[in-house]
């Protein structure tokens, strides 16, 4: 039987929102007595993920995938429901339990500004009572593949955002953990430096086998790595299952693009149920059209305004996501 990493059962985390209303009066109050109503920043979420699986967390600005992963790596306390990882309960933070795990946020880094990463790595070497030649093998094996050995001495202040996020992942794998929780590591790079961590990431987890948690806004990111992703909307899980079968959730349909000769009629009634995406002002657009209408779909298009180019393809992870935020209703 599979070895269960993560196991969690009906987690649930509320907070207190403060309620502020407005004026001066109101203000004055509000410093003696404050009013609040319980939000809900998880609701009742159930997962298990084997050892080695790296899935991909996904939802909406607000859905609750930061407080998830908190919870997860025990900086938070849940406000109800069971939480295991790796056989111990999270929040109660216990030296073993730190050791076997990492949080990495793209948003809010561990590393000390003021100083070079390499004193962070040392003060983590000692933390994690990492062995000194294990540390240095380590730390120069992590640090040539993300190719930032000629760095390790600048103050974490002058690096470029994408050396920062090599840092920080070096920062959260010099223990060797055996489970990695990834909290939007590309945000806000410019592409290359995504497409690096990417392929570091998929490297890592393939050599190493370590079990990885992921939230990001790319799809590319999830594309790229993950074979499983879960789906939360307001707290709670709408889909868990293979990237594949989520392809095909909007049912067996294929992606065409067609590229016209010039803008066409963007109003035309051919378009009304393909969900159309204009790009180049109306030259190119981007439509879902069903498997068994794609040929006849095709052809009365092609005779209607005269293409330059067409092509199909399976339906891309982005556009599936996309149309699932606009409308959550497809997952009930
Ligand atoms: N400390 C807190 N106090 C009050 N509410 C909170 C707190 N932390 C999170 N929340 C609320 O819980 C909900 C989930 O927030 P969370 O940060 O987990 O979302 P997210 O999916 O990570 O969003 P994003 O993609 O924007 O980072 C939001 O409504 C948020 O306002």
């Amino acid at each position: 039987m599979d070895e269960i990493s993560l196991a969690c059962n009906g987690l649930t985390k509320t907070f207190k929102k403060y309620i502020k209303k407005p004026g001066v009066i109101e203000s004055f109050k509000s410093l003696v007595r404050r009013d609040f109503e319980i939000g809900t920043g998880v609701d009742h979420f159930d997962l298990e993920i084997r050892k080695g699986e790296l899935v991909g967390l996904l939802g909406p600005n607000g859905a609750g995938k930061t407080t998830l992963m908190k919870m997860f790596s025990g900086i938070i306390v849940p406000s109800s429901g069971a939480c295991q990882v790796l056989g111990h309960t999270p929040h109660r933070r216990a030296m073993a339990f730190r050791k076997k795990i990492a949080l990495v946020m793209g948003q809010k880094g561990q590393l000390w500004w003021d100083i070079p990463a390499m004193d962070s790595f040392l003060l983590l070497q000692k933390y994690y009572e990492i062995d000194e030649q294990r540390f240095k093998q380590r730390l120069g094996h992590l640090a040539d593949s993300l190719g930032v050995s000629t760095l390790l001495n600048v103050h974490v202040r002058r690096l470029s955002l994408g050396e920062r996020m090599k840092m920080e992942l070096i920062a959260c794998l010099l223990h060797e953990p055996e489970i990695i929780f990834l909290d939007e590591p590309t945000i806000g790079l410019d592409l290359i430096s995504q497409q690096t961590i990417r392929a570091f990431i998929a490297d890592y987890q393939q050599r190493n086998g370590t079990t990885i948690v992921l939230t990001s806004h790319y799809m590319a990111d999830i594309d790229a790595l993950c074979d499983r992703i879960v789906l939360i909307f307001d707290g709670k899980k709408t889909y868990d299952g293979s990237i594949e079968d989520f392809g095909s959730i909007l049912g067996r349909e294929k992606f065409l693009t067609v590229q016209f000769e010039q803008a066409v009629d963007q109003t035309d009634s051919i378009w009304s149920d393909l969900d159309p995406k204009w790009l180049s002002g109306g030259q190119k657009v981007e439509l879902r059209v069903p498997e068994e209408q794609l040929r006849q779909r095709t052809i009365d298009i092609l005779q209607k305004f005269p293409a330059i180019d067409f092509q199909t393809e399976k339906l891309p992870v982005e556009r599936v996501m996309h149309t699932i935020l606009a409308n959550p209703e497809i997952l009930e």
